[in-house]
């Protein structure tokens, strides 16, 4: 556990660092080409906080030409391997020099809470670019069990470049789930942080020039998606993309990619996570602390946020007791005071799309919450919904609202668990170890956690079913997979000409 300090010693950070605000192509800091700038504000308290370089298609082109040069060079892509993962290494350690100012930066540009900030997503940031460095030198490529006359040589190549479009909930540690494994691999990346949150991005490119990343490697290119992020998805010498956003731009990913060169892409999209418990689940207290956990946390700002209870009627007036004795603990405010466990919705346009499905609650339904501060701070909310039709128990919300769904039997719980669009992740909580497992198996979600809520870890593949993924996953082995290519070699053994490969 970081050591925190006080919410007064925290304003004084926040008063004093300085902001990165141009984009970061070949090395170096840059204005957009244009000129132009936009605004990014503090969502806690609406104040500006810097003014940052709006790239458009210019920007993008130079900084895939200059990923290109580098990718060709070889300056990166054709290190050995435990080279990188000593630059690698030697970042993460510039990261924990900067965790604070890191944390702090985060906090002020997405309204996160300092104590997440300090717990979860820099320390978690630096331990997933450690784990994607240490083991980018124990990967071993394959030979196949072709003929004694031949040998095939299976070798994973790093992708190229890559274009990395991030999403504003979890700045850095997105970051760090793809360009860990990219860098890793020795792809060349142009990030496209979200507009509302491009600022840990960019000091994180700035720590990685100074740890030995070389120019072109690591490119940051700020502004829209409409200026940015589709120029970066249509560009013909990108050959990746890796994307984490809602499901809706996700698909224009997908026909940029149609549209223009086939490049690979790979989507980590919406979700709308069920948790079912079920009449034998046991210690409903501590099953309230993991709704409560997986439901606020962050706001809710979570694809993988529990975002519909689905209990049995023989539990459920316990379970909402115990849940609001809960949330009892989580107080909402300043997001810089180390004791708010609640802080601020991303923006004023994203607050009023939350406060909108607030609206849409039956009479009476709301059966905790529902109040609203500074224009951006919304109170863990519980929603009681008669139907899972209802838009309430459909939509991906992406705050701090819980809906809750009434079921009678196991078959019926799994079903309206399953009766979505998406298919990100699922908890299941039941004392019977058979109606465990069999739940867990039908449950259509990319990480299903029984009796428990979490997000996994680093280790373990991240991704979803159905409209929640496409084309892969991040963190574990199977991310740095994505971006590598398969290349086979063949080699003749025989002597004679005849016997050879035709
Ligand atoms: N799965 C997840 O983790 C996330 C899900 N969401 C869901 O999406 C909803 C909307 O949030 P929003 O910020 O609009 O999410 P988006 O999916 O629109 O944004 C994600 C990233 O894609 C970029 N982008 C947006 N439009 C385009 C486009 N047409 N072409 C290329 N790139 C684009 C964004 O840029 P920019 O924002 O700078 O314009 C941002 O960098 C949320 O309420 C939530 O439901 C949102 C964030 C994360
Ligand atoms: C400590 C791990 C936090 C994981 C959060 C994952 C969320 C991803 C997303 O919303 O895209």
């Amino acid at each position: 556990m970081t050591d925190l300090l006080t919410a007064e010693e925290y304003a004084a950070i926040a008063a004093s660092i300085s902001l990165p605000t141009a984009a970061f192509i070949d090395g170096a800091f840059r204005p957009a080409a244009a000129g132009k700038t936009f605004v990014t504000v503090n969502p806690a308290t609406g104040a500006p906080l810097a003014e940052i370089a709006a790239c458009g298609a210019e920007d993008v082109d130079f900084a895939v030409a200059k990923a290109r040069d580098a990718f060709e060079n070889g300056s990166w892509s054709k290190l050995p391997p435990r080279e990188r993962k000593d630059v690698l290494i030697r970042l993460a350690k510039l990261l924990t020099r900067n965790a604070r100012e890191l944390a702090v930066m985060e906090s002020l540009d997405s309204g996160k809470t300092i104590f997440d900030c300090e717990q979860v997503d820099v320390p978690e940031t630096i331990d997933c670019l450690k784990w994607h460095a240490e083991t980018i030198d124990k990967l071993y490529d394959q030979v196949a069990p072709a003929s004694d006359d031949h040998m095939a040589v299976v070798v994973r190549e790093p992708a190229g470049v890559v274009g990395l479009v991030l999403p504003w909930n979890f700045p850095l540690l997105m970051l760090a789930w793809k360009i860990g494994p990219a860098l890793a691999a020795g792809c060349s990346v142009v990030v496209k942080p979200a507009e509302e949150s491009s600022l840990t991005a960019l000091r994180v490119a700035e720590l990685a020039h100074e740890a030995g990343v070389p120019r072109g490697v690591f490119n940051v290119v700020t502004g829209t998606g409409p200026e940015v992020g589709e120029p970066l998805g249509r560009h013909l010498d990108v050959d990746m993309i890796s994307f984490t956003g809602s499901t809706e731009t996700g698909r224009h990913f997908l026909r940029y990619a149609a549209d223009s060169n086939l490049k690979n892409v790979v989507l980590e999209m919406g979700g709308k996570n069920p948790c079912v418990v079920l009449e034998d689940a046991e210690n409903l207290d501590r099953v309230a602390a993991h709704v409560v956990n997986g439901a606020f946390w962050n706001m809710g700002e979570n694809c993988s946020a529990v975002s519909r209870l689905i209990v049995h009627h023989a539990v459920k007036d316990r379970l909402v007791e115990r849940i609001m004795a809960h949330v009892r603990e989580w107080r909402m405010g300043d997001p810089l005071d180390p004791a708010c466990r609640v802080g601020a919705l991303i923006s004023k346009a994203h607050f009023d799309k939350v406060c909108g499905y607030l609206a849409k609650a039956e009479k009476g339904a709301i059966l905790m919450g529902g109040a609203t501060a500074n224009g951006t701070q919304v109170e863990p909310t519980m929603i009681d919904v008669a139907s899972n039709d209802n838009v309430l128990a459909r939509d991906e919300i992406f705050g701090p609202v819980l809906s809750i769904l009434t079921v009678g039997s196991f078959e019926e719980a799994i079903a309206t668990a399953n009766d979505t669009d998406y298919g990100l992740a699922a908890s299941l909580f039941t004392g019977n170890a058979k109606r465990a497992l069999r739940g867990a198996r039908a449950l259509r979600a990319g990480t299903v956690t029984v009796n428990c809520f979490g997000e996994g870890d680093i280790t373990t593949p991240f991704g979803g079913y159905k409209q929640s993924g496409f084309g892969g996953r991040d963190n574990g082995i199977q991310a740095h997979d994505q971006y590598t290519q398969l290349k086979t070699i063949w080699l003749d053994l025989t002597d004679d000409l005849d016997e050879a490969v035709a």
